[in-house]
């Protein structure tokens, strides 16, 4: 029956236009290509079909899709919240934590914590963010000159911030052995989920349990999970409710707002929300396992290709250190979370390299009901792919798309602007829950680093190689180099 079922799917599927297909296989053997060449086949597909193509694999059927007006459609509404099968990867590791939950666990969830989110709880989270710049600005001090692949050194940073935040836990001090190897471990399962998500054929789980690959990820997963377990377990011995206050907002329901000068973690704000009742043991290990992984990686992949722009755009760097002269003179103190907002021209850069680079360039989900797009047809049960990267990258939404132009952020200038148009975080109920904190995180890391570096061109935009890979990434380092900044202003 499922057989039959499918089968009506992929025969509704072939009204809408794609690649030419095969009796069952459908297209399931054209994406049996290299990472780099996957990657390319889409945007060919992108570029021959506008707005809307079918792809379809026994037993999937998928549209994909890059309309504002159509994604707006599909992310909008809880109605097609449901994740789509290609994040079955992340399982293991991450359970049912907020990125792939559905239906109301995901709703209660998202309740609880979203308040952990809140300018004041962020303003506390910022202390740690302001450090651990400063120390990557330190360390870059011993690279001068020479070319930097930047995206270890920034993953460093932003796993150490989310780390520190979302745990409480100090790894760069503290260098304890779990804690190293639950780091290490972190990178080897990142490189094994890459490596299964283009082999289709390790996609069954009873396949790639059997798999070398599958033995490598458990014994990765059980590092991860067990230092998990072990730095919730000694903050829940050590937690101590007297130091949190419970304030009612005007807009959120539980505010947890900070008394002492011990810094709070994420974590404790879920060890609270346990003694309300609100979440239990296993919700609170999925959820810090989830922070860790949607937390580190995106930002770093984010900030990495941002250097990369930055240091091939003269103009624009010039125009960052202005503001940053501007709002800073000649004193050395550190960035305040008061500055943040000041940095305007920086977030129209920041912006403006997640257009370009959307470190989360295509998300899925499963759709729930029958729904017209494109003027298509597209039947309930089938996955619909939101590729961000075409969308960002369209003519007709951004003139001269591929030149990195900061302007296009200027509020004139986004008047008019369909505003389904510019989604690297995503859009509707289930966008990011972190994106402030990744802006205040890109934003306080890149004007540490310009007030004390001038960033030189070593990769160039034309090198970049985009893998097909769950976070965007180059097919090989991107390099900067660093020189210290003498002439202050420019
Ligand atoms: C530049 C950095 C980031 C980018 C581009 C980014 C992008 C995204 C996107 C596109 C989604 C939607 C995913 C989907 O529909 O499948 C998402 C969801 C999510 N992000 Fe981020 N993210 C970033 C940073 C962060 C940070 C720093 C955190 C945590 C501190 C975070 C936590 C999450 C979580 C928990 C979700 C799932 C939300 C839900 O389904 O309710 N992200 N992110």
């Amino acid at each position: 029956e499922v057989y039959l079922n499918q089968n009506k799917l992929a025969r509704k599927l072939k009204k809408i236009p794609g690649p030419k297909d095969v009796f069952i296989v459908g297209n399931g053997l054209e994406i049996i290509v290299s990472p780099v060449e996957l990657f390319k086949l889409g945007r060919k597909y992108a570029n021959k079909w506008k707005g809307i193509y079918r792809i379809w694999a026994y037993p999937f059927g998928a549209v994909n899709i890059y309309n504002p007006e159509d994604i707006e459609i599909v992310v909008s509404t809880m109605k097609h919240s449901e994740k789509s099968p290609i994040y079955k990867l992340l399982k293991p590791w991450l359970r049912d934590g907020l990125l792939l939950s559905s239906g109301t666990k995901w709703q209660q969830r998202r309740k609880i914590l979203t308040p952990t989110f809140h300018f004041n709880i962020l303003r506390q989270f910022y202390v740690t963010l302001e450090e651990n710049s400063r120390r990557l600005v330190e360390k870059l001090s011993t690279t001068l000159g020479e070319p930097v692949n930047v995206t270890p050194l920034f993953s460093e940073y932003t796993l150490n911030s989310i780390c520190e935040t979302a745990m409480g836990t100090q790894l760069s001090e503290e260098i304890s052995k779990s804690a190293k190897s639950y780091k290490e471990a972190i990178y080897k399962l990142g490189n094994y989920l890459v490596e299964r998500f283009v082999r289709i054929y390790l996609y069954s789980d009873f396949l790639f349990n059997f798999s070398t690959l599958g033995k490598k990820q458990k014994k990765a997963l059980e590092t991860i999970h067990r230092f998990t377990e072990k730095v919730i377990h000694d903050r829940k011995s050590n937690f101590d409710e007297q130091k949190l206050i419970y304030t009612d907002d005007d807009d959120d329901e539980h505010l947890y707002v900070h008394t002492k000068k011990k810094k709070t973690a994420m974590l404790d704000l879920l060890i609270s929300a346990e003694r309300e009742g609100l979440i239990d043991d296993l919700g609170i290990k999925e959820e810090v396992d989830t922070f860790m992984f949607e937390g580190h990686d995106t930002t770093a992949v984010g900030l990495s290709f941002f250097l990369m722009l930055l240091a091939n755009n003269k103009g624009a760097q010039d125009k960052i250190v202005t503001e940053l002269n501007d709002i800073f003179g000649d004193s050395k103190r550190p960035v305040s979370v008061e500055d943040l907002p000041k940095m305007k021209y920086l977030e129209c850069c920041i912006k403006e390299s997640l257009r370009l680079y959307p470190p989360v360039h295509f998300i899925s989900r499963t759709l729930s009901e029958t729904v017209v797009l494109s003027n298509y047809t597209v039947p309930a049960g089938s996955l619909c792919h939101i590729h961000i990267y075409d969308l960002h990258r369209r003519e007709d939404l951004f003139k001269d798309a591929l030149k990195f132009d900061p302007d296009r952020f200027l509020p004139e200038n986004c008047i008019g602007r369909h505003p389904y148009a510019y989604i690297p975080f995503s859009a509707g109920p289930r966008n990011c829950i972190g994106q402030k904190f990744a802006i205040m995180e890109m934003k306080c890391v890149v004007a540490t680093v310009l007030r004390n570096y001038t960033l030189l061109p070593v990769t160039r935009p034309s090198d970049i190689e985009i893998i097909a890979d769950i976070v965007m990434r180059n097919n090989g380092p991107i390099n900067v180099k660093f020189e210290r900044r003498i002439k202050k202003n420019v």
